[in-house]
């Protein structure tokens, strides 16, 4: 098969969601509990070789982005490769311009990402095929192949095919001394890992000392939240990497115009290097005022990050409204549409620190960083990549990141192919990862993660999100053996729409929650004394509902006023109160169970002794719950003479346990 005729066979999309949130990583200003996302994308040919391209996301809204990536494929599917790239621009053009699917943006938001996503892996598989990394296949192209992949629609007022095609010619000649440069030193990140908005000021402080001493000189870190607990992270992060080492502080657009001034001034004592979307990210002139406000203190305005198309860079360019162009791999209509902004940059004379903070943007921006040094700018002067060092544990060729510089790319493509192992755990909603973890499991977690390294503001995080994901689900686990199941009956009739509090809410989930427990296994039908026992001794499991008929506003009556007592706090107390609930049932059940294996013991050996009928009489009541009961409600004709008679029933035997328990 030749690269002429091969043919694109299938577009697979994919969300793959990673809970980050549970740690505060990734966590600023605005997202203030982001799961690391992506909708990810594969492209299969006839040859074998495939395209793996993503977007990133959130957590939440990531079924959108599959979804608009699902309804633009038929553009992709049937094409060949060389119909695409002989002229890519025009593929592109038609893509993000779909007659249709082009009310939804046009170029910005959902199908914008998606455009991305299936561009990336276009670009990926593009160098697979040519067997070179990206930054490779970008460099080695002449310049007039690669603005053939540059759509110049809308932005030619400031910049022509022309004059990209001199920019790129001017550097040609130094190329070869360039990469040579590249391959032995790399090119300069800083770190964002130390600042996250949802970190204590001692993890800061910890994460400061390990990045200073893994070499690193530039930092950034989250601000926005609340002035004075900036003021003292930033302190303790100064403490630590000194006054010659760079920072920035990033508010994620947190702020209006006149309050990111303000806000800025009052921590302009820290010596920032920029301050990174102060406001909103489509508003231009907002931080053009900015800029021009806090260029007297010497801090500089970054952006980009969600700057949704070529159209909108060119005008922060010509507004001066931006000194630090942070592109983003995944946000813009991938590559193609990147290529632009790194050419306009050039020709503005501003410098590009592309953004990474996001689920492969590492991997990806770095081959377009080296790209430029080689081919456009020529210069890493005050340019910097940013390094968040999560999930490249995920990717077949994580980016290398060493003495705080990334390392060229060696490995064919764009760097975004996913282990395999990374979809079985992570794609959502079927990865084991959102396989619910039991009660106790959770409880391990929380003692291994947070209480363990006595971190508490863990715990809350873990338990709220554990109890969202589980309390809609028919069933909940609370150990191997027990689990709070919805009552079939219960559908549409226990649980009120218009539940008026979470008492309410709790009350009827009572009243339509039973406990199911696992009889053990010496008891089964297959287990040693199963075989032995009559057939109503031996469920395979046993039932306890958590509230019975008539006892109504247990929870408003009871436990409210002790809740409120304790200052209740919902998301660590529902959660514990369930496992209280499951615990204090547990202790039944056992009872329940023991007066099973004794009673079954006591079977076996009346069948095997018949005519010593007076020690059950005698033994029985030793047993206190048992004895007290049943024997005492219910004469004991079943246990002489199994096959008639009343016999016991194991939801009532382990519910009165549970009764006499209490
Ligand atoms: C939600 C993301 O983690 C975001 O905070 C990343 C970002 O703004 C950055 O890395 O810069």
């Amino acid at each position: 098969m030749t690269t002429e005729n091969l043919k694109i066979l299938s577009l697979e999309v994919k969300d793959v969601r990673f809970p980050t949130s549970l740690n505060g990583h990734g966590s600023d200003a605005m997202h203030t509990d982001p799961d690391y996302s992506c909708a990810y994308v594969i492209l299969k040919t006839a040859k074998g070789t495939e395209g793996h391209g993503l977007t990133f996301t959130c957590g939440r809204g990531t079924e959108i982005v599959v979804k608009a990536i699902k309804s633009l494929s038929y553009m992709v599917v049937g094409q060949t490769v060389v119909e695409i790239f002989k002229d890519f621009a025009t593929f592109w053009r038609n893509l993000t311009s779909e007659t249709q699917i082009r009310w939804l943006g046009p170029e910005k938001g959902v199908t914008h990402l998606a455009t991305a996503a299936i561009i990336n892996a276009l670009w990926d598989l593009w160098a697979k095929l040519l067997n070179k990394p990206l930054w490779r296949l970008l460099v080695d192209m002449d310049p007039e192949q690669l603005v053939s992949t540059i759509d110049f629609r809308y932005i030619s007022d400031v910049l022509t095919k022309e004059e990209a095609i001199e920019i790129l010619r001017s550097s040609e000649s130094k190329k070869d001394e360039r990469t040579t440069k590249l391959l032995k030193k790399g090119y300069p990140a800083y770190t964002t890992q130390v600042g996250w908005l949802g970190y204590s000021t001692e993890l800061i402080t910890d994460l400061c000392q390990k990045y200073l001493d893994m070499g690193f000189t530039s930092f950034k870190v989250k601000v926005g939240g609340d002035l004075q607990d900036d003021i003292k992270r930033l302190t303790a992060v100064r403490n630590i990497i000194g006054w010659e080492n760079k920072l920035m502080v990033d508010a994620n657009q947190v702020w209006d115009v006149q309050e990111a001034i303000e806000w800025i001034k009052n921590l302009s004592e820290f010596k920032l290097h920029w301050v990174e979307e102060p406001t909103s990210p489509d508003d231009i002139l907002g931080h053009a005022t900015i800029a021009k406000a806090l260029k007297p203190l010497g801090i500089g305005v970054a952006t980009g990050e969600m700057c949704c198309n070529r159209v909108m860079f060119k005008q922060f360019l010509q507004a001066e409204a931006l000194q630090y162009c942070q592109i983003d791999s995944a946000r813009i209509g991938g590559v193609n549409e990147l290529l632009s902004v790194y050419l306009m940059a050039h020709k503005f004379g501003v410098k590009v620190c592309p953004h990474a903070g996001g689920i492969g943007l590492c991997e990806m921006v770095q081959h377009l960083q080296m790209w430029d040094y080689i081919s456009v700018s020529g210069t890493m002067r005050d340019r910097i990549i940013e390094y968040v060092d999560q999930q490249h544990e995920h990717f077949v060729d994580p980016c290398v990141v060493e003495n705080a510089c990334y390392q060229a790319p060696k490995a064919a493509g764009y760097s975004t192919t996913f282990l395999p192992d990374t979809f079985t755990k992570y794609e959502y909603p079927n990865g084991v990862t959102y396989a619910h973890p039991s009660a106790v499991e959770l409880f391990q977690d929380v003692y291994h993660t947070c209480l363990k390294e006595f971190s508490l503001g863990c715990v809350k995080p873990k338990s709220l999100h554990w109890l969202n994901t589980v309390i809609k689900e028919p069933v909940i686990k609370i150990s191997n053996d027990l689990e709070i199941v919805k009552t079939a009956d219960s559908e549409g009739v226990q649980e009120r729409s218009n539940a008026k509090d979470v008492f309410d809410a709790f009350e009827d989930f009572i009243q339509s929650h039973r406990l199911v427990a696992k009889v053990p296994e010496i008891l089964r039908l297959d287990g040693p004394l199963g075989s032995l026992l009559p057939r109503s001794f031996r469920p395979e499991e046993l039932t306890v509902p958590l509230a019975t008929t008539g006892r109504s506003r247990t929870v408003k009556k009871i436990i409210v006023p002790f809740l409120l007592g304790l200052k209740f706090k919902t998301a660590v107390i529902v959660p514990l109160a369930l496992a209280l609930i499951a615990l204090k049932t547990w202790k039944a059940l056992t009872l329940g169970l023991l007066s099973l294996v004794l009673t079954g013991a006591l079977l076996i050996f009346k069948l095997s002794h018949s005519k010593v009928t007076t020690y059950e009489v005698l033994h029985y009541p030793h047993h206190h719950h048992v004895d007290h009961h049943h024997v005492e409600h219910h004469p004991p004709t079943g246990w002489e003479h199994p096959g008639y008679g009343r016999q016991l029933d194991a939801q009532e035997l382990a519910y009165n346990g549970y009764v006499g328990s209490n």
